[in-house]
C-alpha cells in the first residue's frame, strides 16, 4: 500500500460540515403575503402515497429499475446469514455497481468506484467487508484492545449514523458482530467508554472525532484490515480533512484493503484516493452525462429573491410529493425558512450544523420516520443521505457546484425511482451553475411549466392518456 503520503500539519478538530457561509437574509424572516393551505400534517396520507411505490404484488419497486436480472447476490457465493439479511432487506437482484464490484472486493481487492447517486454504493462495502470478516468468539479474544477490523470514514454524522445501521442490518444473523459509530458534537468520555465496553469490529466515524481517538491512544488501529472512504472526494478534497484521513491511515496497517466511494470524483480527486490504494479496481462512469438520473425530471424557475417564498409554498401545495428536502445556502437560512413554514402549518424540520448533536440526530431521524414531510437542509444533508420516501428536491438556493447539484438531487430519484427536482435561479451565478449542470451532465433541465404530470415523478402512476392530459395534470405555477 502507499506510504508516502505528503505531510500536512495537524489541523484542529473540524466538524466538516460546518462549511456553510452564513449571510443573514432579510427575505427569509419577511411574512408571505397570501395564506397557504398546509398539506397533510399527518404521516397518514404520506405513508398511503408512498405505498404507490411499491409494485403489484408487494414487491419493492425499486429493484426493477436497475437490477441486472440475469445477476443474482446468490452468484457471489456469499455467506448464508449474510443472504438471509439480503433477501430480508428485499434486496432482489445487485444494481450494476454491485454487479461489477461486488465480486471482487470480497476477495479484498482495493476498489476506487464511481458510481450514480442512489444506486447502492453502500451495499458495496458493506456487504463485502462482512463477507471478509471472521465473528467467532476465538477471533474476538484473540486481541481485544485492538478489535477493530473495519473503519468508515464518510464526512457528516448522519451519514455515520446512517451507514452503521446498513452494518447492522445486514449482520443481523451474524453471531458476535458489533457496530459502532463515532462522530463530533457527542461526549468524548462516553465515545471512549462504548469502545472500551463493546469492542465493535466495524467502526463508523467522521474523520476528527477518530484522529482524536487514535491521538489519544483510546483505540488502537493495529488490526485493521478494510479502510473505506464513503463520499471520497468530499473527504480529500480539503486540505484539512484529508490530513486528518491520511492521519487515521498511518495507524492502520500495511497491508489492508482499501475502498473508496462517490458519484463525483474529478480526476485530481482520483489520483489522490489511488495513492491510498495498490492496483486498485478502478470503476468510474466515463462520461459525466452518465451521473444523470433517468427517473428524475428536472425543472427550474426563474425569479427575484423576494419571490422565492411564495413560489416554495405553492410548489408545496401543488406537487403530490411523498417527503421533499428543501435545500439552502446557510444554517441561519435554514432556521428562518423551516420557521416561515412552520407558521404556514407544513410539517417541516430543520437540519444543519448548527444544532446540537442529539437535536440533528432526533430531527434526521423524525423526517426517516416519516414524522416530517419536508426537510429544510444545508449541504450537511446533500450528500449520501439515504431516505426511501424522498421524491421531490427543491433548491431554495442553488448548488455552488454542478458535483454539489448532482448530490442534492439524488436525494430524490434513488434507486432508479422516479423524483422531481425544482431549482430556483435568481442570480447570475445560479444560471451559472445550472448551465454547467446542462452541459456536464447532458441533462435539459427545463422551466418550471404550468403543469406537472403526477406520472413524471410518482412511481405506479401510468401515464394519461393525451386527452386526459390536462385534466389530470396537477397545476404548478409559471415561471416569473
Ligand atoms: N440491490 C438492491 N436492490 C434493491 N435496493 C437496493 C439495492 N442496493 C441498494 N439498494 C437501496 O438503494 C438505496 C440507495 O443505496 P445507497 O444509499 O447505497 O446509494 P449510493 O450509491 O451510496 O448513493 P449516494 O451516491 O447518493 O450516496 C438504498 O435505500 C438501498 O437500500
Amino acid at each position: 500500500m502507499a506510504a508516502n503520503l505528503s505531510k500536512h500539519d495537524d489541523p484542529d478538530l473540524l466538524d466538516y460540515e460546518d462549511d456553510e457561509v452564513e449571510v443573514a437574509h432579510p427575505n427569509l424572516t419577511a411574512s408571505v403575503a397570501a395564506p397557504v393551505a398546509p398539506v397533510a400534517a399527518s404521516g397518514a396520507a404520506a405513508v398511503a402515497d408512498a405505498a404507490d411505490g411499491a409494485a403489484p404484488g408487494g414487491k419493492d419497486a425499486k429493484g426493477s429499475y436497475v437490477g441486472i436480472h440475469a445477476t443474482s447476490f446468490r452468484d457471489f457465493l456469499l455467506k448464508p446469514e449474510l443472504l438471509r439479511a439480503i433477501t430480508d432487506c428485499g434486496f432482489e437482484h445487485p444494481s450494476e455497481v454491485q454487479q461489477e464490484t461486488i465480486s471482487q472486493a470480497i476477495f479484498g481487492t482495493d476498489i476506487l468506484c464511481q458510481a450514480k447517486s442512489g444506486m447502492g454504493k453502500t451495499a458495496v462495502f458493506v456487504l463485502s467487508t462482512l463477507q471478509q470478516l471472521d465473528f467467532t468468539a476465538a477471533a474476538a479474544s484473540s486481541d481485544p484492545a485492538a478489535s477493530v477490523r473495519v473503519i468508515v470514514l464518510c464526512h457528516t454524522r448522519e451519514l455515520a449514523f446512517q451507514i452503521k445501521n446498513e452494518y447492522v442490518r445486514f449482520s443481523k444473523y451474524m453471531t458476535g458482530a458489533k457496530i459502532e459509530a463515532v462522530f463530533g458534537g457527542t461526549r468524548y468520555d462516553e465515545d471512549v467508554s462504548r469502545l472500551h465496553s463493546q469492542r465493535p469490529q466495524i467502526l463508523v466515524a467522521t474523520p476528527g472525532r477518530l484522529k482524536a481517538l487514535v491521538r489519544d491512544s483510546k483505540i488502537s488501529l493495529r488490526n485493521v484490515k478494510h479502510f473505506v472512504l464513503d463520499e471520497c472526494d468530499k473527504l480529500l478534497e480539503a486540505v484539512d480533512m484529508r490530513a486528518d484521513v491520511q492521519q487515521i491511515f498511518r495507524a492502520t496497517p500495511h497491508q489492508k484493503q482499501v475502498m473508496m466511494f462517490s458519484a463525483t470524483l474529478t480526476p485530481e480527486v482520483k489520483a489522490v484516493c489511488k495513492r491510498f490504494m495498490v492496483s486498485p479496481l478502478e470503476i468510474y462512469v466515463d462520461n459525466e452525462a452518465k451521473l444523470t438520473l433517468h427517473g428524475l425530471k428536472q425543472y427550474y424557475a426563474t425569479l427575484a429573491e423576494a419571490e422565492k417564498n411564495r413560489q416554495l409554498t405553492k410548489l408545496l401545495d401543488d406537487i403530490d410529493f411523498n417527503q421533499c428536502c428543501v435545500f439552502v445556502k446557510t444554517t441561519m437560512r435554514a432556521e428562518a425558512l423551516a420557521k416561515l413554514l412552520e407558521g404556514l402549518h407544513f410539517p417541516v424540520v430543520a437540519v444543519h450544523s448548527h444544532m446540537k448533536q442529539e437535536e440533528r440526530l432526533k430531527r434526521y431521524q423524525g423526517f426517516k420516520n416519516m414524522e416530517k414531510r419536508i426537510l429544510v437542509a444545508t449541504d450537511v444533508m446533500g450528500r449520501g443521505i439515504d431516505i426511501e420516501r424522498v421524491n421531490l428536491v427543491i433548491n431554495y438556493d442553488m448548488a455552488d457546484s454542478r458535483a454539489s447539484y448532482l448530490h442534492r438531487v439524488g436525494r430524490a430519484g434513488r434507486f432508479g425511482t422516479k423524483g422531481l427536482a425544482v431549482t430556483f435561479i435568481a442570480s447570475k451565478e445560479d444560471t451559472d451553475v445550472l448551465n454547467d449542470v446542462q452541459k456536464n451532465f447532458e441533462v435539459t433541465i427545463e422551466p418550471l411549466p404550468e403543469t406537472i404530470d403526477k406520472a413524471l415523478y410518482m412511481n405506479n402512476v401510468a401515464a394519461p392518456a393525451p386527452a386526459a392530459a390536462a385534466a389530470a395534470a396537477v397545476t404548478a405555477p409559471a415561471t416569473a
